[in-house]
């Protein structure tokens, strides 16, 4: 596309360049068309600069050089006299044409700038995204279209209504002129009808900002959904979220990241940009207001008239404006550090509050009410010197900025009377006219030189989402460290080879194990507290990156573990039953029929009930809807993690002869302590300390103590 806009653009250059030597077009023009040509080369990646710039800075770049072909040929047009005299009115300004080239050099050069190309490459996947979606158009339906065409529809007319912002506040300026003047001289006939013209701006303005509005947050949502949805996808898909849990060091707080910190950043990102470039528009304009004006009166100060120095009034104000910034500047500045630190107490007190809330029973049982209460109170305390101290500073901040309010309500009345007073030819108007242009060339100064502070809290969001991408990238390439879990045709054992077990910290646990699981064999794994039997376990499923050599299993048998305490999600007891499987995997009967299986024939009425059933189950009962699972999965290995801990030795082998009655067909490996297991399995292998890492060894059955 960018290719084809060259060639456009090139072409555009050749005819200014004739237009130029035949007499009617400006020199300048077929310069500029020749630097926008350059501007669209290099951003598309000439050979010497092989980086393409990405695709969100294209397209604006793109934007910026149609819009400097249409209006050099305009300009060209109305130069050689073939624009009729009735459409004059209508003409662009001159320096519309000058601006677009300068937009198309500016976003060149500043996607340049790191943070700003980081943002673009960010905002990259989303604009170049094939997804379908649907654009939301109230009562003009849905529109189907891809999520590029969305992106970067949207994005251009949000633009274009930027522009039309801009060119409405120079046509306000231009009508205080012509409305306060009329009412110096008395002339009530320009009156009304300039209040006619005055509602026709409002109501333009208005509908623009309307449809700004409501275009931006429809844009910025499809964006945030894409972008959660992305991070989610990432986060969930081969373990990813698991390996980044076991390396705490690399990223805290994946939760907060996959909302507040996206949030932020597809909220943030656009207005910061919108922002930069309607203000350089309007900076752009008003400055010119200004120094046309400045050329228009005398200003005598002593001897030395001040319209001598072309754009007087733009220096004046620039001056002001970078002096009252830098004021402001230096009182709000601690805000900034003070902001930071309140996301982070108001995080720990959030963070204390639901650990609180998720341990609410043994805080009850422990009677630790009090100790919570005064903890809580501290982490409150924080926010509350925190806030304390904003609450300072904005006062100072708010001494300057109320001061500064009224003083510019006035000064450029001020700075103008003396001009005004002397200056027969000088109406009230002009004052008027005058005074907005200065408001709005000092509003634009500070906003730039204020956005830095902006840009340092955005730079926070940019690094949290950009080392939370990198974590990602590192546990995705992760995937396959740690031992080696080999599906294999014709075996009949879970069997192990010179599999060597570590820690995160890189410290050995398991060393070199050789070992088989045989089918149809119910092998006890025993070892002391910590001895690392649940690791051999998390082994044998895959899951543990740290280690190597090797396990091979059975192809195409399934292996399920059932952990000491099982998770249940939120939602009905049907699905948590069936978890991961969909509810409706299974009937009600078999549902029904596996609660009373495993002694819980009560629970079958509450089967499409949706509560929390972590905390309404007791800790048996969550064992014995695990085993149910598993009666309903019917896996083929079934590796038990003191999966029935939390009941009495009777119950116990109870469950254990359920499931060889139930299934036949399974294997089961069990990592338990008691002694009654042991008749209960036909093999037991002892996971032994030593120095180097434990070892796992054969062990007598009848030998098992209360390990
Ligand atoms: N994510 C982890 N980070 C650091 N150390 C870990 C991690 N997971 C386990 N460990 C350590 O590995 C060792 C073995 O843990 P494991 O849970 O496998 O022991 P276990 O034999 O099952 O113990 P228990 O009988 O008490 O359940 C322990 O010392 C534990 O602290």
């Amino acid at each position: 596309m960018i290719k084809i806009l060259a060639g456009l653009t090139g072409l555009a250059t050749l005819g200014l360049a004739v237009g130029t030597i035949a007499g009617p077009v400006p020199v300048y023009l077929p310069i500029l068309s020749l630097a926008v040509l350059l501007v669209l080369l290099v951003a598309d990646g000439v050979p010497l600069i092989k980086t393409r710039v990405p695709l969100v800075m294209r397209f604006l770049i793109g934007l910026f050089a149609v819009s400097f072909v249409a209006l050099a040929l305009v300009a060209s047009a109305n130069g050689a006299g073939l624009i009729p005299e009735t459409f004059q009115p209508f003409l662009p300004q001159t320096g519309s044409s000058i601006i677009s080239a300068i937009l198309a050099i500016a976003h060149l050069a500043i996607s340049y700038i790191p943070v700003i190309r980081r943002i673009a490459e960010m905002a990259n996947p989303f604009f170049e995204a094939k997804d379908r979606s649907q654009l939301e158009m109230g009562i003009f339906g849905r529109w189907p279209m891809s999520l590029k065409a969305l992106g970067l529809g949207l994005f251009g007319v949000i633009i274009v209504l930027n522009v039309i912002q801009v060119y409405l506040l120079v046509r306000f300026n231009f009508w205080y002129n012509v409305f306060y003047t009329a009412l110096q001289d008395k002339n009530a006939s320009v009156f009304w009808t300039q209040l006619l013209v005055f509602t026709f701006l409002a109501t333009i303005w208005i509908i623009r900002g309307m449809t700004e509005a409501y275009l931006t947050g429809i844009l910025k949502l499809h964006w945030r959904e894409w972008l959660t949805e992305r991070y989610m996808r990432q986060w969930l898909s081969d373990k990813v979220h698991y390996r980044l849990a076991l390396d705490r060091k690399s990223t805290d707080n994946p939760d907060q990241r996959i909302s507040e910190d996206v949030r932020d950043f597809t909220d943030q990102s656009f207005d910061f940009y919108i922002n930069i470039f309607s203000t350089s528009l309007n900076l752009y304009a008003f400055v010119q207001i200004l120094w046309t004006i400045s050329a228009q009166f005398p200003y005598k100060v002593g001897g030395f008239d001040l319209s001598n120095v072309p754009g007087y009034l733009v220096w004046v104000v620039l001056a002001f404006a970078i002096l009252v910034t830098y004021i402001t500047h230096l009182v709000g500045r601690p805000l900034i550090p003070l902001q930071f630190g309140r996301q982070k107490v108001e995080a720990d007190f959030r963070y204390n509050l639901v650990r609180v809330r998720e341990n609410s029973e043994q805080i009850a049982l422990l009677q630790g009410e009090e100790v919570e209460r005064v903890g809580l109170l501290e982490r409150y305390k924080a926010i509350f010197d925190n806030t304390l101290s904003i609450i300072y500073r904005n006062l100072k901040l708010t001494i300057v900025t109320l001061g500064y309010a009224q003083i510019n309500a006035i000064f450029p009345l001020v700075l103008l009377a003396p001009a005004y007073f002397a200056t027969e030819s000088m109406k009230f108007g002009d004052l008027q006219q005058t005074s907005d242009a200065f408001t709005n060339v000092q509003s634009s100064v500070s906003f730039f030189i204020t956005s830095y502070a902006t840009l340092a809290v955005f730079k926070a969001i940019i690094d949290r989402l950009t080392t939370f991408d990198h974590a990602i990238e590192q546990a995705d390439a992760a995937r396959n460290d740690g031992v080696e879990v080999v599906p294999a045709k014709g075996v009949a054992a879970i069997s192990g080879d010179n599999v060597d077990v570590r820690l995160p910290t890189g410290e050995r646990l398991l060393n070199k194990l050789a070992f088989a699981l045989r089918k149809g064999e119910r092998t006890l794994v025993t070892g002391e507290s910590g001895a690392g039997k649940t690791t051999l376990f998390r082994v044998l499923a895959g899951i543990w990156p740290y280690g190597k050599g090797r396990v091979t299993l059975p192809r195409d048998e399934s292996v399920m573990l059932l952990p000491q305490q099982p998770y249940f999600p939120l939602g009905t007891l049907a699905g948590a039953m069936a978890y991961p499987l969909p509810a409706g995997t299974f009937s009600t009967e078999q549902f029904s029929k596996a609660l009373e299986q495993v002694g819980l024939p009560q629970w079958s009425d509450k089967l499409e009930a949706s509560e929390n059933w972590s905390s309404v189950l007791s800790g048996g009962e969550k064992q014995r809807i695990s085993v149910a699972r598993a009666i309903l999965r019917k896996p083929a290995w079934l590796l038990l993690d003191e999966a029935t801990s939390a009941m009495d030795e009777e119950n116990e082998g109870g469950l254990y002869n359920l499931l060889r009655q139930a299934l036949p067909d399974t294997t089961v490996v069990s990592i338990g302590h008691r002694s009654s297991l042991a008749k209960l399995h036909d093999r037991r292998l002892g996971i032994v300390k030593g120095d180097d890492g434990a070892r796992l060894e054969e062990m007598p059955l009848a030998a098992l103590g209360n390990v």
